[in-house]
């Protein structure tokens, strides 16, 4: 693809919808004391997109995120996932929300203490829904399906490599089956084969599972190739929420030199169909 010269205006209108709006972000304001972070952030994301959000440093990426999974409360404005506002539910229907999603925070940390499988089963043993040897087995199956084996099981999180720490830390957040799957710079710190590797376990599990993913990443590598639709955040708003190749068109000086410079021509020659990037609408 030949990357056009800006030219449209900010507040690009997101693509049609493809599914339902399974989070909506309305006229958010997030301040902490005098220090405004959001003024008026709208954003849908819809059922079985990819939907990477980018913006400079500290443009409040990461507090999006915390707001939208019920960490932080919002200033003013609404968010609603999967219909409810994770602000105003009671805990035990919060806890029923969150079991619909799975995180992968950035530094996730692994529990230092516990296997790899113990890691893994931990989401399922504070449901305390299933005796432990069913638990078990589901860990060892959310093992296996993000690529590692049985006999990784028992290693420590000392003794992985930063892509299996990853990997281990993408099975934790499957544990319950979630539809919706949450990744705050999923391959930060990754080799460029790990990196790789990840994206592509990323795209498999996205097809498989039908998820709905919304991931936070500054590597446009990664970007390029898992994202539906691009979310921009700059001016404390999203300036933008389109497939790539539209927002590469969208006026304004973040996105310029995002998008536009040497690296980013690179990274968006992966779109080019022949080059299997991710392409809108891919399943
Ligand atoms: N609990 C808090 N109290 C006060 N300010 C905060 C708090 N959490 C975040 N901030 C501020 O909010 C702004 C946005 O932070 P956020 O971590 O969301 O940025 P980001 O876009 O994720 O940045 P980066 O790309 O560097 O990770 C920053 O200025 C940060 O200092």
């Amino acid at each position: 693809m030949t990357v056009t010269p800006a030219t449209a205006t900010p507040d690009v209108s997101p693509a049609p919808a493809r599914g339902d709006a399974v989070i909506e972000v309305h006229d958010l304001v997030k301040r902490y004391g005098k220090a405004v972070v959001h003024d008026g952030v709208n954003l849908d994301v819809y059922r079985g997109e990819v939907l990477s959000i980018v913006g400079g440093s500290g443009s409040g990426k990461t507090v999006l995120l915390r707001q939208i999974v019920g960490l932080e409360r919002p200033t003013s404005g609404s968010i609603r996932v999967f219909g409810e506002d994770p602000t105003r539910l009671k805990s035990a229907q919060l806890q029923a929300l969150r079991n619909r999603w799975g995180l992968q925070f950035q530094g996730g940390a692994l529990f230092s203490a516990l296997s790899v499988i113990d890691n893994i089963a931990l989401p399922l043993r504070e449901l305390r829904a299933l005796p432990d040897n069913l638990i078990c087995q589901a860990a060892l199956l959310k093992l296996q399906m993000v690529g590692l084996t049985a006999r990784d099981a028992d290693k420590m999180p000392s003794d992985l490599s930063g892509g299996m720490t990853k990997r281990v830390a993408l099975a934790r957040a499957l544990a319950l089956e979630p539809e919706l799957l949450f990744l705050d710079e999923p391959t930060a710190g990754l080799d460029p084969m790990a990196s790789d590797g990840y994206v592509e376990l990323i795209r498999e599990l996205r097809r498989e599972l039908g998820l709905t993913v919304v991931m936070i990443t500054h590597d446009l590598d990664t970007l390029v190739a898992l994202s539906d639709r691009v979310a921009v955040l700059a001016d404390h708003k999203v300036v933008a929420a389109a497939p790539i190749e539209e927002v590469v068109k969208v006026d304004h000086p973040f996105i310029h030199e995002y998008f536009l410079g040497e690296r980013a021509q690179r990274a968006m020659q992966a779109l080019q169909p022949a080059s299997g990037g991710a392409q809108p609408g891919e399943q």
